[in-house]
């Protein structure tokens, strides 16, 4: 379970329904072209947050047919709804998927004892292995050293995805849990995460820059800093052009320029944001995508 995995963009019509044909679109263009070690499915890029039950699981469904095996598959089933979790954790763990992932649970003030005990539900009424997705940028969820230690003492999860920018702290995780898994989430720190002897990433923008995310990743990890900064520079100008578009809707534009029908984004989200033809086209011609 190491290496470049994309969270993977769900192509949704003008009516935020999923468009099938797309989404097997996505999945292959990542395998094929973007050439990436895996996919994490139904994520905040996957707008996870956005469907309802019905539509997580038709996402599940797809990707495992699509991708047939060839690549490693980690659902993201966290909901508010911990019976819902619950219904999509055992259904991706019989499609065949190698791991759960959830994000903590957010929107009301939870101690840390209802998160543990929200994690440890999870792990027991799913049965399969976990692995905590924080962040806290988003979820207001700031978890220190003890309270991971608390968590990760628990066998069934396996790692965490760590998409924050306290590089103390995931030092820390990684001297003190050399056998857990720890994915970096931010693609804009890709190089620091490496660095600092992150197994694996996980990001948005490695659907459409999968193949140099992983020259980044290598390079780091030969101990190359420089060149692999150099590369990172070149993403981060990449990176930085997106979000000032709109992260998703930007890389679902460049995804149509590249022949992709990664649809729209869903309400309320803005569908296509300002992307335009001639804009994607110049990203796609300077970063080579
Ligand atoms: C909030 C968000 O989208 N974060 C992305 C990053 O890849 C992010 O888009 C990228 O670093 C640009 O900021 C991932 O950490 C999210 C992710 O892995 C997921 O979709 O669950």
């Amino acid at each position: 379970m190491n290496g470049i995995f994309s969270a993977l963009v769900v192509p949704f019509d003008e009516h935020g329904e999923i468009i099938e044909k797309g989404l097997r679109e996505v999945v292959r263009h990542n395998i094929d072209v973007q050439q990436i070690d895996g996919l994490y499915v139904n994520g905040s890029t996957g707008e996870n947050f956005l469907m309802n039950t019905e539509q997580k699981k038709q996402v599940f469904r797809i990707v495992q047919e699509e991708s047939q095996g060839a690549i490693t598959l980690i659902a993201q089933i966290g909901s508010l709804d911990i019976y819902e979790a619950i219904d999509l954790g055992i259904y991706a763990r019989d499609l065949g998927y190698d791991s759960l992932s959830a994000v903590t649970p957010y929107y009301y003030p939870f101690s840390f004892e209802e998160i543990k005990n929200y994690y440890l539900t999870l792990v027991k009424e799913t049965n399969h292995k976990m692995i905590i997705y924080s962040i806290p940028a988003l979820t207001g969820v700031h978890m220190n050293m003890n309270q991971f230690d608390e968590l990760l003492q628990e066998e069934q999860i396996i790692g965490v995805k760590y998409t924050a920018g306290d590089f103390f702290l995931l030092e820390r995780l990684r001297q003190r849990y050399p056998n857990k898994m720890i994915f970096s989430g931010f693609d804009e720190m890709l190089i620091h995460g490496t660095v600092s002897g992150v197994d694996g990433a996980i990001g948005s923008t490695y659907n459409v820059n999968g193949r140099k995310a992983r020259r980044i990743f290598e390079l780091a990890q030969e101990g190359n800093v420089a060149e692999a900064y150099q590369l990172q520079h070149e993403t981060n100008d990449l990176i930085e052009s997106l979000l000032d578009i709109g992260i998703y809707q930007a890389i679902k534009g460049i995804l149509r320029e590249q022949g992709v029908q990664a649809g729209l984004c869903k309400a309320p989200l803005t569908p296509r944001h300002n992307v335009d033809t001639t804009t994607m086209q110049q990203l796609i011609k300077k970063h080579q995508l």
